[in-house]
């Protein structure tokens, strides 16, 4: 049933986009943010604590004065936060004593980047110090990333951090499945940053350089000229940052890297596979900070998005793909905008080699075998894999003979998500986990069902409401 609250929701819209202005309207007020009428309050829907926060501190007089032209009467202006993920009271939550207040530590936008000690002003321009297997190709573009529903938000968050240079908030966190544009996103800031402030340090590396970087600094006694390295950054951007989940020495330094960065007004930019309290042994005092600014999810693309994506990445090679074949392709490959490049890339090849026309049976000739084993793509291991990730468990751990929850109910889940994934039969899934039989696989299937009916029930992980949302969790990590 429709929620009366928000029956003046799209004269509402319309009432703060005029004060706010389109840009600000689409960062802040854009998908997952719900406006409505509740007796004397405008409602403001928000997806965290942080929008709840940046609203409160900017736009409240714009909603007021929204709510009292719309509504005919002054309305109080309430929050409503959706984010089940953030942080309760209490746990991991900014410390307010670890600094001045945000907006203290940063910039103006307006201004340039000023010059300190180690980005001396007369210093030639440096160039974006970059993750060693993307050197020799052009940086992505933001205004070549393709929006939908699912990514406006993320992309707008970039556009603004790459202007603002965190001014506006730091540091930002883009957290999605795998191949759904978080690399061009980051790497996106990091070019418009060299052009738009060409004197402005951006060290882009991924967390597994940084890593790799630590520790090599801690062999060869070489740690001054690491930390200076990434210390000294006007911008930094780290991708795949949970590759430092259960590395403690390295978080520890990534924590002070942070912290130098952002006492001294540097923008930090990360990415990640998953909401940062969902990054299996990171500690809290790294939590806290990664939770400290804007989390921005990137979901998956939907038809229409997917289709629009494959139209411009066409366009770019000159192409103009006929609304069939890009519908074709969307249809088929969903589980990452990287599938569906290899899938334009092999169709578009397959025309120029054989010199045919480019055309639905062209399409559906060249990706007879794609489309075949995507279907079949996830295999038992894939799924085991995800589940041992997702609740930190050794990787044999649901083969083995263990009777405790602690691996029973993911054993449980691992069988359930054979069954909906891989087509798998129950014998063949039992013999897989630990050579057990088809009744156990069955039950197993059985018990998950009734786990996901009941919303209730507590979820097997912390940092999870319920089953679903653990689900969801191993799913992304599959990439389904
Ligand atoms: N919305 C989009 N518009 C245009 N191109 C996109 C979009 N989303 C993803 N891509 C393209 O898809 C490819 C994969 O994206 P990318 O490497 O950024 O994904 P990722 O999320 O970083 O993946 P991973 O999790 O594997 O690191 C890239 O070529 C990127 O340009």
């Amino acid at each position: 049933m429709a929620d009366r609250r928000f029956e003046l929701e799209p004269a509402l819209r319309a009432a703060v986009a005029e004060r706010v202005g389109e840009s600000r309207f689409g960062l802040w007020f854009g998908d997952g943010v719900r406006l409505g009428v509740d007796g004397d309050a405008l409602t403001v829907g928000v997806p965290n604590r942080f929008f709840r926060d940046w609203i409160r501190g900017k736009y409240v007089s714009d909603l007021e004065a929204a709510g009292s032209s719309v509504a005919g009467r002054r309305l109080r202006v309430d929050f409503e936060i959706a984010d089940e993920l953030e942080p309760g009271v209490g746990e991991v939550a900014p410390a307010p004593s670890e600094g001045p207040p945000p907006d203290d530590r940063r910039r103006s936008p307006a201004l340039p980047i000023p010059s300190s000690p180690s980005t001396p002003a007369d210093r030639p321009a440096p160039p974006v110090d970059r993750p060693r297997a993307r050197r020799g190709r052009p940086l992505r573009r933001l205004d070549e990333f393709v929006p939908g529903p699912g990514s406006r938000l993320a992309l707008a968050a970039c556009a603004e951090m790459a202007d603002a240079l965190g001014s506006g908030f730091n540091p930002l966190v883009v957290h999605g499945g795998i191949g759904l544009g978080k690399t061009h996103l980051l790497e996106g800031i990091a070019e418009r940053i060299s052009r738009t402030h060409p004197g402005a340090r951006v060290v882009h590396q991924t967390a597994e350089a940084f890593t790799n970087g630590f520790l090599e600094a801690m062999r060869s006694a070489s740690l001054n000229a690491f930390r200076s390295r990434y210390r000294t950054a006007d911008v930094l951007i780290i991708d795949d940052v949970h590759f430092l989940a259960a590395k403690r020495a390295t978080q520890d330094e990534f924590q002070h890297t942070f912290d130098a960065l952002v006492s001294s007004g540097s923008a930090v930019v990360l990415a990640s596979d998953q909401h940062p309290r969902l990054i299996p042994r990171l500690t809290d005092e790294l939590a806290t900070r990664l939770l400290g600014g804007m989390v921005v999810k990137l979901e998956a693309p939907d038809p229409a998005t997917r289709r629009a994506i494959l139209k411009a990445k066409a366009a770019a090679r000159g192409v103009t793909l006929p609304d069939a074949v890009a519908e074709y392709i969307a249809e088929h490959l969903r589980a990452s905008v990287r599938e569906l490049e290899g899938a334009l890339n092999s169709v578009l090849a397959h025309a120029s080699l054989t010199g045919k026309r480019l055309d639905l049976a062209l399409a559906r000739a060249s990706l007879r075998d794609t489309i075949r084993h995507t279907a079949q793509a996830v295999a038992l291991k894939d799924i085991e894999r995800a589940v041992c990730s997702t609740f930190d468990l050794a990787p044999d751990a649901l083969k083995s003979d263990s009777r405790s929850r602690a691996v029973t109910h993911p054993r449980m889940l691992a069988m359930f998500l054979a069954r909906k994934h891989t087509g798998a039969a129950y014998s063949e899934i039992g013999r897989y986990f630990g050579g057990r039989n088809h009744s156990t696989v069955i039950s197993a299937e059985k018990k998950v069902r009734s786990w996901l009916e009941d919303e209730a029930r507590q979820s097997l992980l912390a940092g999870f409401e319920t089953m679903a949302d653990v689900l969801a969790a191993v799913e992304r990590s599959l990439g389904t």
